[in-house]
Order: structure tokens, then sequence, then C-alpha cells
């Protein structure tokens, strides 16, 4: 019989006091984001290639989540394409928009995986949509069986260049903007832009304001090609219709994406909540739930934008001229810079409080500096908020005076 010191255990412990044991473990995690343009012509493998963890040719048969207005649209040469390579696919097509990022919704694709019977480790769901349908389908995977793997193919803007290359998942609770959520990569993600060819104006501008957004705080030099072609990619829907509109919408998706890696990749599971990428993030969790469904995502990250450029002007770290130049790129976006929704009583200053409670106590608001830089300030207070939402309301105005001068010269 061996006696009990004899056992070896990686633990540490000791016998001699009351024992306490501190468990240590670092969880590796790999996941792709893949460009692959057409990627359901029949001829391109890249999804069932894709990378050797998200590759299809583990078992022959896959559930695939795909959003109700996806479906409609592409659904009969996504199926073919499935159907061509000898894949028994199943869908589920959903209905997907702001309104149904809930929790019912995430039920939903739970029973299509238990009606799918799906093999835990070998099967991966795939979910084919913009950010709602990502977020919703990432977060019910997440949770089924503790960890299902899942991959994502983004369909809107916003997808490519956000919600399908990031950690999080999530649906709505309450007034709660993704209140129920997790951290669950992917194993990979396909940015494929022939999807924006069936997007609609609205729906692209949305997308702008994410990549606007990491502009403003990274990179001079992308606010440089959005002021230039954004007006312009939005016309061609991302789709390269001249080679220099196919550079430029390859370089801003490209870019923006690359950019948003940059700040995840080492702070995957936000252990540092100082995150510039939440700029834009602040007040608009709560604006676009108290606007709901008047003002979409990016809409709602574009007004709190224009909101913090004007706070950073009177704090003094960007100067009038470039506040003006930001405010009159997110118009030529089609993006708004002011809502009504600031101006109702006690909104802006229940935005910060929940910001603050999400952010461990303070506040750690990113704000610009200058135009494609950042600082963290810990000291907005309510009456500093009030003075940047009357400015941005004015110059919102002038704007709108000017545009509407601009359209009876031009008729
Ligand atoms: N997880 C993240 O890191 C992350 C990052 C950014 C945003 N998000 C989330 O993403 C959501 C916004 O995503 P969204 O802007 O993609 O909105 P969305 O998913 O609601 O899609 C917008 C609309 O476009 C339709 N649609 C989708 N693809 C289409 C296509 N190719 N052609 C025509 N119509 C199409 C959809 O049916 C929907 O009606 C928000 O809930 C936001 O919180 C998540
Ligand atoms: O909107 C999202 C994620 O939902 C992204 O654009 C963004 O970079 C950040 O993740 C946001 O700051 C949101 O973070 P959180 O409030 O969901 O924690
Ligand atoms: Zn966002």
């Amino acid at each position: 019989m061996r006696s009990a010191a004899s056992f070896k255990l990686g633990l540490s412990h000791s016998a001699a006091t009351d024992s306490t044991w501190k468990v240590e473990a670092v969880k590796q995690v790999e996941y792709h984001v893949i460009a692959a343009r057409n990627l359901f012509a029949k001829d391109s493998t890249r999804l069932l290639d894709g990378c050797s963890a998200a590759s299809l040719h583990r078992g022959d048969r896959r559930l695939i989540i795909i959003d109700a207005n996806v479906d409609r649209i592409h659904g009969d040469r996504i199926r073919g394409y499935f159907e061509h390579h000898g894949i028994r696919a199943s869908f589920v097509p959903m209905r997907a928009d702001e309104t149904v990022k809930e929790w019912g919704s995430a039920v939903r694709v739970v029973d299509a995986m238990n009606g799918f019977g799906i093999d835990r480790r070998r099967e991966p769901v795939i979910a084919i949509g913009g950010g709602v349908l990502l977020d919703i389908v990432g977060f019910a995977a997440s949770v089924y069986r503790r960890g299902t793997p899942y991959i994502r193919v983004p369909t809107t803007l916003i997808g490519l260049v956000d919600a399908g290359v990031g950690v999080k998942t999530g649906v709505n609770y309450g007034m709660g903007k993704n209140r129920l959520g997790t951290y669950a990569p992917a194993l990979a993600t396909f940015v494929d832009r022939a999807f924006l060819r069936t997007l609609d104006n609205r729906h692209l501008s949305n997308g702008l304001a994410e990549i606007l957004k990491m502009a403003l705080i990274k990179s001079l030099d992308l606010f440089e090609l959005l002021e230039i072609f954004g007006e312009r990619l939005i016309d061609d829907r991302f789709q390269g219709s001249s080679d220099e509109l196919d550079t430029a919408a390859t370089q801003v998706i490209a870019e923006s994406i690359h950019l948003m890696l940059e700040e995840l990749q080492p702070n995957l599971w936000e252990s540092c909540l100082e995150r510039c990428v939440d700029y834009g993030h602040t007040f608009s969790p709560t604006l676009e739930m108290e606007a709901l469904p008047e003002l979409l995502h990016g809409e709602a990250v574009a007004v709190d934008m224009a909101l913090t450029s004007a706070l950073g002007y009177l704090r003094g770290s960007i100067s009038e001229a470039e506040l003006d130049r930001v405010l009159t790129v997110m118009r030529h976006l089609g993006l708004p810079t002011w809502n009504d929704v600031l101006s109702t009583p006690g909104v802006l200053g229940a935005a910060l409080a929940d910001t603050v409670r999400h952010r461990d106590g303070r506040q750690r608001l990113p704000l610009p500096v200058g135009i494609g830089g950042h600082h963290f300030v810990n000291d907005v207070t309510i009456d500093g908020i009030n003075s940047a939402s009357a400015l941005l309301n004015r110059k919102s105005d002038e704007l709108r005076v000017r545009e509407t001068s601009v359209t009876k010269v031009a008729s």
C-alpha cells in the first residue's frame, strides 16, 4: 500500500494548517478572421478549408442559423453551395434585429441545437447574419453544454468589422444593452464583403460608425480615407466597381479589423477596463435602448462620439476645427450627430452612472486627442456633459442649415 506521503499532486497544499488550494490555469485561445470574397461561390473552398479548427471536413452535416432577411435574399445560393459540396445543411431562418435581441431568441437557437442533436465537438454551428444574429447565436452556443463551437459569417458592415471579429456575445435584457452575455470566440469568421451589395444605405452608414470609431481613436490615415471615399463607398456598397474604389473598400475594412484586433488580442477578456474601443460606447448603450427602435447601434455610437468630441473640445483635447471636421465627416457618412434623446432629463447622468458600474467604479472614459489619438479621463461632470450637449445641439443645427442651403443651391 502507498503511504500518503508518496502521492504527488500538482497543486500546492500544506497539510500542516487548515488547507486551502489555489488553482491556476491558462486557457489558450486561437481564432481566425479570414477575408474571403464570394464565400458561397460554388468553386470557393475557403469555408471548407477554412483553418484546421474551422474546417467543414469533419462530419457531413451542419446546423445553420441564418438571419431571415439574408435567407430571403441569399438563401438559395447558400443552400446550393452546401448541396454542391455534399454537406447536409439544416437551415433555421431567424428574425434578427435589435428589437428581438433577447433571451427568447437565444432559447430558439438552443431549441434548434437540441432538435438537430448537435454533436458537441465536431459539428460547429454556422451563424450567418448581422451583428444581432451573430451575438445571439454566439451567446446560445457558448452556454449550450457549456460551450459548443461556432463559425461566423457576417453579412452587415458592423458584422464584418466589429461583431464578427471579437469574442463578445450577448442579448439585451430589460433596458440593459447586452446585459446577458459571454466571452466566447468563434472558431473562425469569414469576412465576405459581397454580402454588402444587398445592404441598404442606412445600415452601411451604421457600420461606418464603428469604422469611424477606430479612426478617431487610433488612425488619422483611416479617418482621411473615410473623408475621401466614405460617401462613394456607400454608393458603391463596398463592391469595388472601379480599381480605386476596390482598393479603398479593401483598405477601409482591413484596416478597421486590424486596428480592432490590435486592441482586442492583448485584452481579450477585458481584464483591463481602459479600452479605447469603448469609445462611443459610454453613453450610447443607454441612448440606444432609450430610443429603440429609432436609433441603430452605430447611430447611437455616432451620437455618443459627437457628444464626446464636443466634450473633448471643451476640455481642450481637440481643436474647434477638428471637432467641425469630425461632425462634417459624420454627416457625409449619413450618420446623426444629434438625437433628441440627449435632451431627456437625467438620461446622460444615468447613462454615465451605469457605465461606471460596468467599468468597475471609475469612468475610464476614452476621449479623443486630436484626430487619431485618445486618452482616458475620470473626472467628467454632469455640468461638463450638459455644456457639451448644448454645444453639440447648436453645431448640429448649423450643419443641418448649411446642408439644406447646399441642397437648395444644387436643385
Ligand atoms: N459582439 C460584438 O463585439 C459586437 C460589436 C459591435 C456590434 N455588436 C452588435 O451588433 C448589433 C448590430 O448589428 P448590425 O448593425 O449588423 O444589425 P442587424 O444584425 O440588426 O442587421 C441589420 C439589418 O440588416 C439585415 N441584413 C443583414 N444582412 C443583410 C444583407 N447582407 N442584405 C440585406 N439585409 C441584411 C438584417 O436582417 C437586419 O434587419 C448590435 O446589437 C450590437 O450590439 C456586437
Ligand atoms: O458594440 C460593441 C460590442 O457590443 C463594440 O463595438 C465595442 O467595441 C465594445 O465591445 C463596446 O465598448 C461595448 O462593450 P460592452 O458595453 O458590451 O461591454
Ligand atoms: Zn459597438
